[in-house]
């Protein structure tokens, strides 16, 4: 199987502060992976080197086979699909939905005087469908709520095909059931062989959809755990990762977790005799 992403011995370095600290991580095509870790834990440091905008100060990243430092990154970024606030706050609040979708197919944000074909036109229908929102295609995108916005946002990411799809805690500020909506195309997208490689990145093992394969967990820098989710998520791990005892829960491919309860005797064995 071809390596998506490869990092070796990767750090990052700012103002003297170390934000990843030899992370060693490999992703093959096909993998849908959670990264995992609570504020600070260097996520969005991560995000920025896959999504070839950030640099390793030390070590290799290898990102679709090509190594960041010898390639074109502004080739490179155009195979990689990446939703995140920054990216919704660039989208005219008057635009439609579907134009907002079909923009992405030329990497413009604001449709203007873009003329787009039917095969386009198609495809931002179809892409539309599988996220959920094509009734929502002839709406304004500054009326769509915050749910809305982030399923048209993957939908937008998706229009361009990229073989990478980075997803910055989508389900980040969304109610129940918004979240659970987007949670539902999350799924539908895992599961589709065709679709890109995954990484999404979540403080919160709550918003984990069902299908994803892989779990990297985070904490101040360091990776604490990384594999297959199954064995890799669990109880200990993350009470590692977030620095506190954890009970976690799973139920039909989704977790839960809470912290740990303590009865009188666990709560002695921590004291001490
Ligand atoms: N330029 C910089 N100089 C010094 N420290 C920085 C710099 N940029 C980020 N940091 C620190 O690096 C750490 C990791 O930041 P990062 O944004 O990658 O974490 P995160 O896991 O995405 O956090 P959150 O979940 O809160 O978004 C944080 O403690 C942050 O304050």
């Amino acid at each position: 199987m071809k390596a998506a992403i490869k990092l070796s011995h990767v750090s990052v370095v700012r103002s003297d502060t170390t934000l990843l600290d030899r992370v060693d991580w490999t992703v093959h095509e096909g993998e849908r992976w959670i990264v995992l870790g609570p504020n600070g834990a260097g996520k969005t440091t991560l995000l920025q080197i896959l999504g070839a905008s950030g640099f390793p100060t030390k070590g290799r990243a290898s990102i679709l086979g090509e190594r960041l430092g010898r390639v074109d990154v502004f080739e490179l970024r155009t195979r990689i699909g990446h939703t995140s606030t920054t990216i919704a706050d660039q989208i005219p609040a008057t635009e439609s939905v579907r134009d907002a979708v079909l923009s992405a197919a030329h990497a413009v944000l604001g449709r203007w005087n873009e003329q787009y074909d039917d095969l386009d036109v198609r495809q931002a229908d179809q892409i539309m469908g599988e996220m959920g929102v094509a009734r929502l295609a002839d709406r304004t995108f500054g009326t769509l709520s915050e749910g809305e916005r982030k399923r048209v946002l993957i939908a937008r990411a998706l229009m361009t095909d990229p073989e990478l799809l980075l997803l910055d805690e989508p389900a980040a500020g969304l109610d129940l059931g918004a979240r659970e909506d987007l949670l539902a195309s999350l799924q539908t997208l895992a599961a589709d062989r065709s679709a890109p490689v995954l990484v999404l990145v979540t403080h919160h093992v709550e918003e984990i959809p069902v299908g994803f394969t892989h779990v990297l967990m985070l904490r101040a820098g360091s990776v604490v755990a990384a594999g297959p989710l199954e064995s890799t998520l669990t109880a200990e791990n993350l009470g590692r990762t977030f620095g506190t005892r954890v009970d976690l829960t799973y139920d039909s491919g989704r977790y839960a977790a809470r912290r740990a309860q303590y009865g009188r005797r666990a709560a002695r064995e921590e004291v001490g005799p």
